[in-house]
Parts: structure tokens; sequence; C-alpha cells
């Protein structure tokens, strides 16, 4: 055997260097122990880093004989003994806490068949693999912090190009989603469990195992038949500051953990007609995420992830925001060698590939966080139904004595009153959220009567936080004392020492305002009594009309049979999708209105930047004209180009601007105001306090000519009484009528935005 010079290698130095921001992948290659009934090892880990596979030089045909020794180099490699738990500490541990922080990620396991990808995945009971030391880890995170953790999971397969809920297999097969630019892609109907518990979890989780498509084969008698992928969000909201209690900030991490079918041979498995075909599908997927890996590792432009469900769903691992790690698995058999070459070669080139990686935090207002738990809580009731569905409950013995017509009136009664129960709990539920929003804003005008009262305390020296009570009296007892004083000295010193008469005023006026802020805080705290009280009574009724909504369920077997009553279940199921659906709508287009509201917040100061530098370049221009400086041919130039964009931005019939009726090729062009232009901000021009000023307000010239409509587009020339002999000269101005163009695009902007807005109006409870 001839060593040889690395025929492939991942290391730091081949690879070009990364972008902010940008994360390479994160390639590992596990060894997996050599069987009794297998032939001689070819394949082995040199060093932490390095596999050694002996190969033949299929291009060389008289060293083929001999041999040659190739050696793969990889962020790391583990050996034949490596524990599961080293490989997790290793590879996905730090992606956890990524994902808790708000970052996504991904690990899967690639390889051929048998080499030993679900031993690392979910591993045994005695061996746990990754999916249940991740999850472990998350809960033990979020443990006693459920008021700020939400953790939601799904868990699905991909067999045969078809997706299946493994939390829920009975639901069929689902479709993949995506938005018209492919940017977004989703499973419609997966379950998504939400949950804190460790044991729930880890029930669902084998529950999902044992309802994957798993079949013996020659080459591994447990031989996963599908694509495992295991998704959990988490997703962390706090306030955004102490004071803001009405914004909050959501970081959202979602971890996939992702179990791949194995690529075979079908002459080596000797699989026939069913099995044969899941192979045939399994490697075309495969060879479909194969040629994104080599796309992506080539720098393309364009990759092709259309070719398979698989890639599709791994585009954002691949490509996207997102830390990714991949787990090659190869078997150091000589009869596996070339799987495992394969394998070491596809995972050498994952090794060129980066995603960009970013954190997923973002600020919503505590309107929408509320919406979101409404919605947790319909998806959890969903997901009970679902349980409902498949459970087999005893029948009444009662079904088959009623006669047809007697049953059918009873269930249309019952399923009815279903119905009308839920929505009396929707009711109950958006009445809470208002009344959240509501002690929400007590409490946040209660911080501040606080503020009052605790910088007045600290002026005077009091410790504010020695309790409230105690503070009221004290503020109470300072005030009386230094009344009586004021009024001793007054008597004593008469009027003839007014030096301190301002500071006595003062601080006269900052007693009027801690006693106001007292009594604003008794005011409050009464209101919060009342609706703390309001709030318990929904609560309660809500709990009932819940208890009411079950023990509707709970009749169903004496009158139905199992298939009748799931028909029920799954309609009421649908009846709590749509309202989930509706509120996730609703809680997208408050979203929408922030971001609207913040774009407008940047117009507003965008336009005033854009007003300094307007009043600085015509300052400007004033001195060039009054010192008679002849300009530069470059600053003409700018000048040249500054009036042609003006051309561009308004002119908006493309038909050759006239010189008739331009302005003066002698001026300088004028500046534009055209987007200062109030109609062209008719979104911003309801808060006078953000207008431009007038030219009159701005001390504009007063010798200015009136402003006509050209002036209203292009703005006002600088002009100087004799200056204009000396300025450059000027491509024609546009046409006089551009100004009514102008008028009407505003119009239509802002129709299109008043449109806009009332399509985004959110629900009665809306109150931003
Ligand atoms: N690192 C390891 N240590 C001990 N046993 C292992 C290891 N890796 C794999 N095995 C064993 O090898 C056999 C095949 O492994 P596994 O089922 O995980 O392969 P696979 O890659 O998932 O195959 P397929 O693609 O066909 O599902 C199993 O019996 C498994 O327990």
């Amino acid at each position: 055997m001839s060593p040889e010079t690395p025929s492939s290698s991942g290391s730091d130095t081949s690879r070009p260097p990364l972008k902010p921001a940008e994360e390479r992948l994160m390639v590992a290659v596990r060894v997996r122990p050599l069987k009794n009934d297998e032939p001689h090892r070819v394949l082995y880990a040199a060093d932490r880093k390095s596999v050694i596979l002996e190969d033949s030089d299929k291009s060389d045909a008289i060293r083929q004989k001999k041999g040659v020794e190739r050696h793969y180099t990889f962020d790391v490699v583990f050996n034949e003994t490596s524990f599961q738990e080293e490989v997790y500490d290793v590879t996905t541990r730090s992606l956890v806490k990524d994902v808790l922080n708000g970052y996504n990620g991904t690990v899967f396991a690639y390889g051929a068949t048998g080499a030993g990808k679900t031993h690392t995945m979910v591993g045994d009971r005695h061996h746990p693999g990754i999916m249940i030391r991740a999850l472990n880890d998350i809960f033990e995170a979020v443990k006693d912090k459920e008021d700020e953790y939400s953790v939601t999971m799904s868990y699905l397969e991909l067999y045969n190009e078809n997706i299946r809920d493994l939390l829920n297999p009975a639901s069929g097969y689902l479709e993949l989603r995506e938005d018209s630019r492919g940017r977004s892609i989703q499973v419609s109907g997966l379950t998504e469990i939400s949950t804190t518990s460790t044991d729930e979890v880890m029930q669902l989780l084998q529950k999902g195992n044992k309802a994957r498509t798993v079949e013996p084969t020659a080459m591994n008698q447990t031989s996963s038949r599908s694509h495992a992928l295991l998704s959990v969000t988490v997703r962390h909201t706090v306030p955004v500051n102490k004071r803001d209690h009405l914004r909050m900030r959501i970081k959202q991490g979602r971890l996939f953990m992702i179990d791949l079918a194995g690529s075979e041979r079908a002459n080596k498995t000797k699989n026939r007609g069913k099995r044969l075909q899941e192979g045939a599908h399994i490697n075309r997927s495969l060879l479909a995420l194969g040629n994104c890996i080599n796309a992506l590792a080539g720098g393309a432009r364009y990759v092709n992830y259309r070719d398979s469900k698989l890639t599709r769903l791994l585009k954002d691992a691949l490509s996207g925001n997102c830390k990714t790690v991949m787990i090659a698995h190869v078997s150091p058999s000589a009869n596996q060698k070339d799987e495992s070459r394969n394998t070491l070669i596809y995972a050498d080139r994952a090794n060129n590939i980066s995603t960009k990686v970013e954190r997923n935090v973002f600020d919503v207002s505590y309107q929408v966080t509320q919406y979101q738990t409404v919605v947790n809580e319909l998806r959890a009731e969903i997901s009970r139904l679902q349980t409902k569905m498949k459970e087999e409950r005893p029948r009444s013995a009662d079904i088959s004595k009623m006669n047809a017509e007697e049953k059918s009136e009873e269930v249309r009664n019952l399923r009815e009153q279903i119905v009308e129960t839920f929505k009396t709990q929707m009711k109950l539920r958006r009445k809470l959220m208002e009344i959240d929003a509501h002690l929400l804003g007590l409490g946040m005008e209660a911080e501040r009567q606080h503020l009052i009262i605790s910088h007045w305390e600290s002026r005077n020296n009091k410790l504010y936080k020695n309790g409230v009570n105690a503070s009221r009296a004290r503020t109470q007892q300072s005030i009386r004392r230094r009344k009586l004083a004021t009024a001793d000295g007054f008597r004593s010193a008469g009027n003839e020492e007014d030096m301190d008469s301002d500071a006595d005023g003062e601080e006269a006026d900052s007693e009027t305002a801690v006693q106001q802020a007292w009594g604003e805080l008794a005011d409050i705290e009464r209101e919060q009594d009342r609706w703390t009280e309001l709030r318990g009574h929904i609560e309660l009724k809500l709990e009932a009309c819940r208890q009411r909504g079950v023990m509707l369920e709970d009749k169903l077997p004496s009158l139905l049979s199992s298939d009748d009553e799931r028909e029920i279940l799954a309609l009421i199921c649908r009846v709590h999708e749509l309202e989930a659906d509706k509120m996730a709508l609703q809680s997208e287009r408050l979203v929408r209105q922030h971001e609207l509201k913040r774009r407008d917040l940047l117009i507003i100061r965008y336009d005033r930047q854009r007003q300094l530098c307007e009043e600085i370049i015509t300052r400007q221009r004033q001195l060039i004209e009054e010192a008679k400086v002849k300009l530069p041919s470059d600053l003409q130039e700018l000048y040249q180009m500054y009036q042609q964009e003006i051309h561009a931005a308004t002119y908006t019939d493309f038909n050759p601007p006239s010189t008739a009726g331009g302005c003066s090729i002698d001026k300088l062009p004028p500046i534009s105001k055209i987007y200062s232009d109030p109609m062209f901000r008719p979104t911003l021009t309801s808060d006078p306090s953000v207008s431009p000023p007038s030219s009159s307000e701005s001390g504009g010239d007063e010798n200015m000519p009136k402003e006509s409509s050209i002036d209203r587009v292009m703005g006002h020339v600088v002009t100087r009484p004799g200056a204009a002999t000396r300025l450059p000269p000027l491509p024609p101005s546009p046409p006089i009528r551009l100004s009514s163009i102008s008028k009407d695009s505003a119009h239509i902007m802002r129709r299109a935005i008043s449109e806009d807005r009332i399509a985004n109006t959110p629900g009665p409870s809306s109150k931003d």
C-alpha cells in the first residue's frame, strides 16, 4: 500500500474566505464499528480530523493492484469507539445553545444504508441519540421559565416523496406549501405539539419513531425507508425593556434534526418490488441533495432545490439562515468501500458550503404576542382533539335502540351546542385579550406615577423602596412639615427676601405633582383591582365553557358509532383550525402595521435629513453666486446629472423634455423639493410637527418669486441679480404639466396606502 497525497481535503486553506455573517457548514464523519460478519477493514479514522480509505487507483493500471491510501480531512472525525454523548457534545450541543439564542440550526445524518445514521440520530434506550439529547437540553434550559419560553415540535417522514405526520400518522399525506417566491416552506396540516414537558416529548418521539417506516433489507435489519425530520422551535418572549411592556422582544430559534434514509444499491440490498421502489425514491432524493451540495460547493448562482421534497425542505439548512452540521456516516467494511468513498466525497464537497446566519430577533407589540398565545392554545386544543379521534371509546349499547330520526336530531343538537360553546370560548378569549391590554396600560401608567414619586423622594433623601404605604405616609408628612415651615418662615421674615421665592415655587410645584401622582396611583390601583376581578370572572367562565365542550364531546360515544364520532371531532378540529388561522392572520396584520409605522418613522427621519441637505446646498449655492466663483467642470457635471435625475424621477410619460417653458438654462438647477412636497408623503401629513417648513417658515428669501407649479416640483431657484450670466448651461427642465402628473401619482399613492391600511385593520381588540 502506498500512501498518497490527500486526494481531497476539507482543510480551511483550500476554501474561499467567509463573508461577514457567513458560517461554514460543519462536516463531521462517524465511522461505525466493523460487524462480525463483515470482511476486513478498508477504512479507519487516522486522527481526530482525518479518515484513510484504502482504495485502488483506477487511473493507474499498474498501481491499481497495489492500492492507494486516500486521506480525507474534515472538521471532526469520530472513530468506532466514539460514544453517543461525545458525538452529541461536539456536533449539536452548541447548536442547541444557538437555537435558545434565536438562531436556526440543522443537524443531519448522511450516508449509505447500514452506515449508522439512525444510531446517531435516534439511538436506543441505552444509547440515546442526538434527538433525545437535544430535546433534553432544550427542556432543561427552559425549565421553570414557562412564562418566557414556548417550545413546539413536529416530526415528519418523507416516504416515497410523500410527507407523513409521525405525530399523527392517521392524518394521511400532507402537502408542502411555499410562498410564491419559494422563500418560506411549510407543511400544511402538520401537528405542532406545544409542550415543555420532557416526559411528554420523549413519549411523542418514541411514538413517532415507532410510526416510521422501517423494513429489514439484506444490508440492514432495521433499515429506515424514509427520511425523518424532527423540528423543535423555541420562542423566547420578554418585554423590550422594563418600562415598555407593550412591546415584546421575541427570539425564535428552530432546530431541525434529520435522519436521512441511506443510499443503496439494488444488487447489494437484493430488494425487489416495494423495497426496490422505495430504494429508487430514496436514491432519487439523495441524488437531488447531492446535486444541490455540488452546486452550492461550486459557488453556483442558481441551485435547483425543486427536484425533490427533501431538497425543498432542506433549502434553508443548505443555503439560508441556518447553522448546519452534517454528520456523514461510513462503514469500515471492504464490501462497503464504494459507498464509503462516495459519502466521503460528498462530505468533502459539503465542507465548502456556507450559509448566512442571522439571529431571529424581532420586536412586536404585546398585542401580537397575545394573538400568538391564543393561536398556541387553539393548536393545543386541536392536538387534544386529534388524540381523541384516535382513541377507541366504549360505545353505548343504546345506540342501536334509537331510531335513525331521533339519533340524527340528537346529533345535530349536540353538534350545534359544541360549535356554540366554541364560539363563546373565542369571545371570552378575545375579552381576556382586551382586559390584559387594558391592565398592561394601567400597569405602565402606575409605573410612570411611581417614577414621579421616587424622583421626588430621592430628591428629599427618602428611600422610596421601603414600602409604598410607608412612603405615601412619609410624603404627606413631609409636605405638611414643609408647609408649616414655609408659613413660619414667611411670618418671621416678612417679604423682604425674594431670593428663594423661585426655588420655593418650584418646590411647591413638585409637591403638587407628587400629590397628584399619589392620587393617580390610588385611582389606578382601584381600576386595576376592578379589572383583575373581572378577568378572574372571565377566566372562570372560559374554564366552565371548556369543560362544557369536553362534556359534550364525551356524550358523543353514547350516540354515535366511532366513525361518526370521528367525523364530528374532525369538524370541531377544522373549526379550531380556521379560528387559529384567523388569529394568526390578524397577528400578521398587526406585525405588518407595525412595520408600516416603522417605515413612516424612517421616512420622517430621511425627510428631515434631506431637508437639512437641501438647506446646506442652497446656502452653498448662494455663496458660489455671491462670490462669483466659476464652477469646476466636475461640479458642473454633477449639477447636470442631478438635473437629469430629477427628470427621471418626475417624468412619467417619457416624452422628450422640451426646452419651452423650462427654467433658464443660465441658472444653476434648482434643488428638488419633490420628495418633501406634502402630497408625496400622504402617510405623514397627519402630524403637523413633521411637515417641512414653508419657505417663509424656514427663513426663505422674501424676494423669492411666488411658488409656481414647477417650483413646487423642482424647488425654488436661488438667483441673485446679475449672477445668471455666470452660471453653467443646464439641460432643459421638465415641462410644467409635471406637477399635475405628480398630483395624480400622489393621489394614487395616497389611495393605495389608505386602502392598504383598511385592509390591514385588525379585529376589534386592536388598540395599537
Ligand atoms: N456507532 C455505532 N456503534 C454501535 N453500533 C452501531 C453504530 N452505528 C451503527 N450501529 C449498528 O449498525 C446497524 C445499522 O445502523 P443504522 O440502522 O443506524 O444504519 P442506517 O445508516 O440508519 O441505515 P438505513 O439507512 O438503512 O436506515 C444497527 O444495528 C446499529 O445499531
